[in-house]
């Protein structure tokens, strides 16, 4: 399998990668934004650089003097003050230069990051869970890495280097053309080798950043679950994954070096072919009388000064292209197509209603068939069934997590995913075990799902899940830093503040998914309470695997291969003797 292939197979796995002309355009639009302070930058940079090219005139000009024999002292200590005053000038002029351009870079760099993070958060969950942590951390990082040295770095080493180039070649040229003609020499030699090396490294890197993600994910999946590699002695086979990505990385790595190897003799070439040409030429044009000793100086020192911003510009344009894949990548992020568009429209009532609802994960694999469910307000419905039935994947559907594929969902009304996430998550929300306890204070935790909640309604949701006392007591209140690094809360205070997160949000509906829920046997007692008390007076669809709690439940629903195939109350569904009966009675005999 060719290198490339692989890159474009694992691509299409992981989050899309823009295309180069998305790239460029939006490399325009943040240059026209910016530029009028990249027209200032640009303007300080001419000066620097038409002030530098006083040097080598100057010089050329003592040569000359001296070498036709009619230097005088007073011209030789003008041209000498005149060089000082140049290399004052030039030395500001960078000076300020420099400071912009790294200003400017700053700003352009913000403002990437920015749109970044606010792509990177819109991301539907289920784009965000079928690719992977991996290839999201390593555009996060890798990708932003490299753009931020490009950018912080780059930029303002191309602006100077290309008004340098420019600005050397302009004043080679008006001193003397035929002198200044060596110059032909380095595009003659770099245009072909250049060429070919932007063909393969763009789709070269592409393969090589693709490896890093994987890599990410490989290792941060080993490190999460570290815990179950351990106990069902994973090792080997964690460790061999981890040995198969580190192979392809390098595999990708000696690609795309391979293919700097072979560029980068052409481009010393042509670094010192016109110096050379130009010292030869030079001497036998003046040697010949066609060109005086003065210019021929002067336009050797000027080809001369063209070897750092020339070797700056060639070091970058290898940064750049991996800079512009990584950009891509970025890009990418924000081409998720949404999974809901809000239509502002807004529910009517707290009435739950699922019609004709399908569901696949893969596309041509419906894991639901057409499920039908009216929720009544206030009643809890137990979703029972075999494992793999769709309890799950019906739950966070019923919860707006996922939009169906066909069918709809509605709340009032309105489509689930027509509404906007937080007006959603007012309405109904998932309870999982994930409780994660951000780094901040405990009332900056609270106040997640409504930002304007005050330190009374903040108490109040404590105390409705039974943590008010414990909150209270902590070093500072509500205001205590909690979270990694902060004060450590219990796995029960970080439950409990979950549970007072949603009182917070308060949504009439709440969807319980047991096999992930805070329903855990470990929990203590009292967050049993904890819970009871904030599904009191809402709308509770729980994902039952234990039948006794379906027992207690208004309503049951059995769902068996994506089909909800019975639907009543536990006593209405014993009388008719179907599956759910059988089910009762089995597990009633075994208990
Ligand atoms: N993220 C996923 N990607 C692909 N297929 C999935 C995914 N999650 C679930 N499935 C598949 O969808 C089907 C329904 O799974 P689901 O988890 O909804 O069933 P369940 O009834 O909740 O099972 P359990 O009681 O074991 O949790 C199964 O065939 C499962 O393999």
């Amino acid at each position: 399998m060719s290198p490339l292939a692989g890159s474009t197979d694992h691509a299409r796995r992981t989050l899309p990668i823009a295309a180069g002309s998305v790239v460029r355009a939006h490399v325009g639009v943040l240059l026209r934004e910016h530029r009028r302070a990249l027209a200032v930058v640009l303007a300080w940079h001419l000066v620097a650089a038409v002030a530098g090219l006083a040097g080598p005139w100057v010089i050329g000009q003592v040569v000359g003097l001296v070498t036709t024999g009619r230097a005088a002292v007073t011209d030789v200590d003008v041209l000498v003050v005149l060089l000082g005053a140049a290399v004052l000038a030039e030395t500001g002029a960078t000076w300020v230069a420099r400071r912009g351009s790294f200003v400017l870079s700053e700003q352009v760099f913000a403002r990437l990051r920015e749109d970044f993070v606010g792509s990177a958060v819109r991301l539907p969950l289920s784009t965000v869970e079928r690719a992977g942590t991996g290839d999201l951390l390593a555009r996060t990082t890798n990708d932003v890495d490299a753009i931020s040295y490009v950018i912080r770095f780059g930029v303002p080493t191309v602006v100077v280097s290309v008004t340098t180039v420019g600005v050397t070649v302009v004043a080679a040229v008006l001193v003397s053309p035929l002198a200044a003609l060596p110059l032909l020499l380095t595009p003659l030699v770099w245009f072909l080798p250049t060429r070919r090396y932007l063909r393969l490294a763009g789709p070269g890197y592409l393969w090589e950043h693709a490896t890093y993600a994987r890599l990410n994910g490989v290792a941060a999946e080993t490190v999460e679950g570290a815990a179950t590699v351990d106990a069902l002695g994973l090792r080997a086979t964690r460790g061999e994954r981890f040995a198969d990505a580190v192979r392809e990385s390098h595999d990708a790595e000696r690609y795309t070096t391979g293919l700097r190897l072979r560029w980068f003799p052409w481009l010393e070439v042509g670094f010192f072919a016109p110096i050379a040409g130009a010292l030869l030429w030079g001497g036998y044009l003046s040697w010949h009388g066609v060109v005086p000793v003065a210019s021929a100086t002067a336009v050797v020192l000027y080809v001369q000064r063209l070897l750092d911003p020339l070797g700056e510009l060639v070091g970058l344009l290898d940064e750049i292209q991996f800079a512009a894949t990584s950009m891509s990548r970025i890009l990418g992020v924000g081409e998720v197509p949404p999974d809901r568009v809000a239509t502002g429209a807004e529910p009517a009532d707290d009435h739950l209603v699922a019609e004709g609802v399908r569901y696949a994960y893969r596309p041509g694999h419906d894991v639901l068939h057409g499920v039908s469910l009216d929720l009544r307000p206030g009643e809890r419905l137990a979703v029972v069934g075999p494992s793999g039935a769709g309890k799950s994947t019906l739950g966070r559907l019923v919860a707006g997590v996922d939009g169906p594929r066909t069918g709809r969902i509605t709340v009032g009304g309105v489509p689930l995913v027509d509404l906007e996430l937080d007006t959603l998550r007012g309405q109904v929300a998932l309870v999982t075990q994930e409780h994660h306890v951000f780094v901040g204070t405990l009332a900056d935790n609270l106040r997640l799902p409504r930002p304007d909640a005050g330190p009374g309604q903040l108490e109040s949701a404590l105390a409705a899940v039974d943590a008010l006392d414990w909150a209270q007591r902590l070093p500072e209140g509500l205001e205590t830093v909690v979270g990694s690094g902060g004060h450590e809360l219990t796995e029960a205070q970080a439950q409990q503040v979950a549970l007072a997160r949603l009182v917070l949000a308060d949504p009439h509906t709440l969807v319980l998914d047991e096999a992930t829920s805070l329903l855990d046997p470990r929990a203590a007692r009292h967050l049993e309470r904890s819970l009871a008390a904030v599904l009191t007076g809402r709308t509770v669809v729980a994902i039952a695997h234990r039948l006794h709690t379906a027992h207690d439940a208004d309503r049951v629903a059995v769902v068996d291969d994506g089909r909800v195939r019975e639907l009543g109350s536990h006593d209405e569904l014993i009388a008719a003797d179907g599956d759910y009966a059988a089910l009762w009675r089995s597990w009633r005999d075994e208990g």
